[in-house]
């Protein structure tokens, strides 16, 4: 079942002593004008069927806490939290559905939905928002570890699945690139379906020093789309700095790298209406550590990169 939960009260540090522009993102919440929405997805159904360690129901409340307190630029126009769609028993398509509704109607009053995950299975509810809510070519960049194009198990679909619901949905528009690829976390049987699906890849090996091995393929697939849908798995980042997801990653991208990607794509994308960042659980994370290496990601998301530009 999926149950509506409307957004919590954000809090957080201020400093009025230090003048008008000490601005915090729990300053920014529901700005009048604001041009982005930030909505939860508090699901664990998809990492269960996926055979993983849950706790990314967990996700988005945990990650609006660790937002709260960072800075953010003093013209930034701010976001609207819309609250998150809860998944409360094992019927994941219902919660998905009634995801997919809720980020259309965001995207009706706001230019981006920002979503916190939940597993990976976010991303066929966020796929789903999109093209109810906008015409045109959707492109997918999905920053991860995995391809995530299993065939569904015996329980259906999983956080394993999403990109291959995509595209069965929509197998003329199916356009997925992925990077941060690990070549040992992703069975031969499935980077062979990859290769067969013409997905594009980048190897986390490639992306160790800098963004720019991805840029050509980011750049390519950004020519022949009207919008994308840009997915950040945090199982991308080294388990050392992020240790709180279900499969964390043996080797990893850097953080610098990852927020470098985010850059590129925001740079190169016609518009980027819907953003999630999945896969965080903070029961796995009892120091709070690996959620303000997140913490910095969401952040980046809601901004449209992580400077002081206004998009
Ligand atoms: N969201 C996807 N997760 C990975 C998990 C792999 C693992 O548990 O080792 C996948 O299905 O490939
Ligand atoms: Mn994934
Ligand atoms: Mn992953």
């Amino acid at each position: 079942m999926a149950e509506i939960l409307p957004p919590e009260p954000w809090t957080g540090r201020s400093d009025p002593e230090d003048g008008p522009n000490a601005l915090r993102l729990h300053h920014r919440a529901g700005a009048d004008g604001a041009r982005v929405a930030l909505l939860g997805f508090a699901c664990d159904e998809g990492v269960r069927r996926n055979k993983g360690r849950p706790g990314a129901a967990e996700g988005p409340s945990a990650l609006r806490a660790a937002m709260a307190g960072l800075a953010v630029p003093a013209g930034w126009p701010g976001f609207a939290d819309l609250g998150d769609v809860g998944v409360t028993g094992s019927d994941l398509a219902d919660g998905q559905a009634a995801m997919a509704r809720r980020i259309a109607e965001g995207l009706v009053r706001h230019d981006r939905a920002v979503v916190l995950g939940g597993g990976h299975e976010t991303a066929f509810a966020s796929w789903g928002g999109l093209r109810r809510a906008r015409a045109g070519r959707i492109g997918i960049v999905n920053i991860d570890a995995h391809l995530d194009i299993r065939n569904p198990g015996a329980e259906g679909a999983s956080s394993g699945t999403p990109f291959a619901q995509i595209r069965a949905e929509d197998p003329e528009g199916f356009d997925y690139l992925v990077l941060g690829l690990s070549e040992e976390a992703n069975t031969q049987a499935l980077r062979e379906r990859a290769a067969e699906w013409s997905v594009g890849v980048v190897a986390d090996r490639a992306l160790q020093s800098g963004a720019e091995p991805a840029r050509a393929a980011v750049e390519a697939l950004c020519a022949r789309v009207d919008q994308v849908y840009l997915t950040l798995d945090l199982d991308v980042l080294p388990h050392a700095v992020m240790p709180a997801v279900s499969a964390p990653a043996g080797r990893g991208v850097p953080l610098h790298v990852v927020e470098a990607l985010i850059d590129m794509v925001f740079d190169c994308a016609p518009t980027v209406p819907v953003a999630d960042m999945v896969e965080f659980s903070p029961r796995l994370d009892p120091s709070g550590c690996a959620a303000r290496s997140a913490a910095l990601l969401g952040r980046r998301l809601l901004l449209g990169r992580g400077d002081s530009r206004q998009d």
